[in-house]
């Protein structure tokens, strides 16, 4: 479990990004962080990979203080994912995927293995392996960026906004995809969102926070729905909140019923409602009455057996018959249909059975933050390079490590805008390169090097793909250049 306990971040022009932050963060278990632009999200992750230190409270990870861990051991056990993937564009899918892992010394033939493999868990075709970034879709390039955050199979998944640059049907798949990835992996996963229905359908509990860097409320989905802790998280959750509260009821109490179905358009009946399927049995239209040979669209459909109620609403919703079509998951074979009436009366017994549930538990609810800080902790005088200094530049330390010229910069993001087509890697990661500080210079702990912190004004892309570039760079230590013992028998 990761831990706040207390956390504070005052930057040095006084802004109070988070304030007295109390949360925990199971293990195994998805949280998501959600709240309005400003509130403290991005602030709050980046103190779990120490870009940013507290300046006040501690976080610990299964009891040890983030802060008595080496940056580097602790970012190797932790996964970064932005949004859009934040894919270095002059590289394969198959390279950015084994980026890490070529960091960490991994031979050719392991790392090759490696990303293949991942390419498959993330549901992509092997032969996407050797496009670029360009020649894929939103969708296929955030999967190659959970890929690439996995490649080392860390402890810890950090994910910033990583669904939010994909349209709506996409975004909806990519939730499904996560989900069901999580269940294999069990990753420990920190996701930031502003969308309440993303952190609602992906977190097993959910921390708003309000503008002010204070937290409003955490609990699961379930708990923000029944119970906002103030008028502030109510009117967070509220928004269609009856309609989200069927999310979380399952659509498998629901009785199937039958309607005749058809392989062929022709073969249907004149009269009446026909289902129309494939070759695979999967429904593709209605034939309506009175309109023979022609085949109306479906509308939506639910999963029979992971699907919700909001789901089958959807479904019945859009079907241009009223019927809502049940299909098995994998497969789309068509389960059966359910009429309107029956997801009506299920959505009625849910009411009732919940609101039972609502007023027989009285179990212990995680504390609401308090108020508004009276005293503002004292600003850490590392924090915030100031004007003039270039962002991503190094930041000194608190232990005064020296600071990355400006013109460094480059060791950061030189692959993103570089349209030369050049191989930049070392330079990208300072591998090789001579423009980082040797690494006896950076001596244990503080003195790796400061944090990338950057000023308000950032662009938000530019800023979280600095932060992946800064984390994966993090990796690399003199001693993960070395040969792995386990790699002696592929390396010539
Ligand atoms: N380096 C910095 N120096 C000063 N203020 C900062 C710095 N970084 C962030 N802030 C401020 O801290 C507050 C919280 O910022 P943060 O980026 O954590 O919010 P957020 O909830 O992630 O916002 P968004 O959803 O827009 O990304 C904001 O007022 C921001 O302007």
């Amino acid at each position: 479990m990761i831990e706040f306990e207390s956390v504070g971040k005052t930057f040095r022009d006084g802004t109070a990004a988070v304030v007295d932050l109390s949360l925990q963060v199971p293990s195994g278990q998805i949280t998501t962080i959600v709240g309005p632009s400003g509130c403290g999200k991005t602030t709050t992750l980046r103190m779990v990979n120490r870009m940013i230190e507290p300046s006040s409270g501690r976080i610990t990870w299964d009891g040890t203080p983030l802060r008595s861990k080496r940056k580097t051991a602790l970012r190797r056990q932790m996964g970064y994912v932005i949004q859009s993937g934040g894919l270095f564009p002059h590289r394969t899918v198959v390279d950015n995927i084994g980026t890490v892992p070529g960091l960490l010394g991994w031979s050719k033939t392991k790392t090759q293995k490696r990303s293949l493999e991942l390419l498959e868990n993330v549901g992509l075709d092997r032969k996407l392996a050797d496009r670029y970034p360009a020649q894929l879709s939103g969708g296929q390039q955030q999967r190659v960026g959970v890929a690439r955050a996995l490649a080392a199979d860390p402890l810890v998944m950090l994910m910033d906004e990583p669904f939010s640059a994909v349209d709506p049907v996409v975004r909806g798949e990519l939730h499904e995809f996560f989900l069901d990835l999580q269940r294999r992996i069990s990753k420990t996963i920190i996701l930031i969102t502003h969308d309440i229905d993303e952190a609602m359908k992906l977190g097993d509990q959910v921390a708003v926070m309000r503008v002010g860097g204070h937290l409003a409320q955490v609990g699961t989905p379930q708990q923000l729905l029944d119970e906002p802790a103030d008028a502030f998280v109510e009117g967070f959750v509220g928004r269609d909140r009856g309609y989200r509260a069927l999310s979380f009821q399952p659509a498998s109490a629901l009785t199937l019923e039958g309607v005749p179905v058809v392989r062929d358009v022709a073969a249907a009946a004149p009269d009446g409602v026909t289902l129309v399927v494939d070759g695979d049995a999967r429904p593709v239209g209605w034939v309506l009455p009175g309109q023979p040979g022609r085949a109306t669209p479906l509308g939506a459909t639910f999963d029979v057996e992971g699907g919700t109620l909001r789901n089958a609403l959807d479904a019945v919703l859009t079907s241009p018959v009223g019927l809502a079509v049940g299909v098995v998951p994998g497969s789309g074979r068509y389960a059966g249909v359910v009429s309107t009436a029956t997801i009506l009366a299920g959505v009625q017994q849910a009411r009732v059975h919940h609101a039972e549930s609502v007023t027989v538990q009285e179990g212990p609810r995680q504390p609401v933050a308090p108020g508004p800080d009276p005293e503002p902790t004292a600003p850490d005088p590392t924090d915030d390079v100031g004007p003039g200094h270039d962002h991503r530049g190094w930041s000194t330390s608190a232990g005064g490590s020296t600071a990355l010229a400006p013109e460094d910069e480059h060791a950061a993001t030189a692959e993103l805008g570089d349209e030369s087509g050049q191989d930049v890697d070392a330079e990208t990661f300072g591998g090789e390169a001579d423009d980082q500080p040797p690494a006896d210079d950076r001596g244990p702990d503080e003195h790796e090097h400061g944090a990338a912190e950057q000023g308000p004004d950032d662009q938000g892309a530019d800023r979280r793909a600095a932060d992946l570039y800064q984390h994966e760079s993090d990796l690399v230590t003199e001693e993960s250049r070395a040969v792995q013992p386990d790699d002696t028998d592929v390396r010539r």
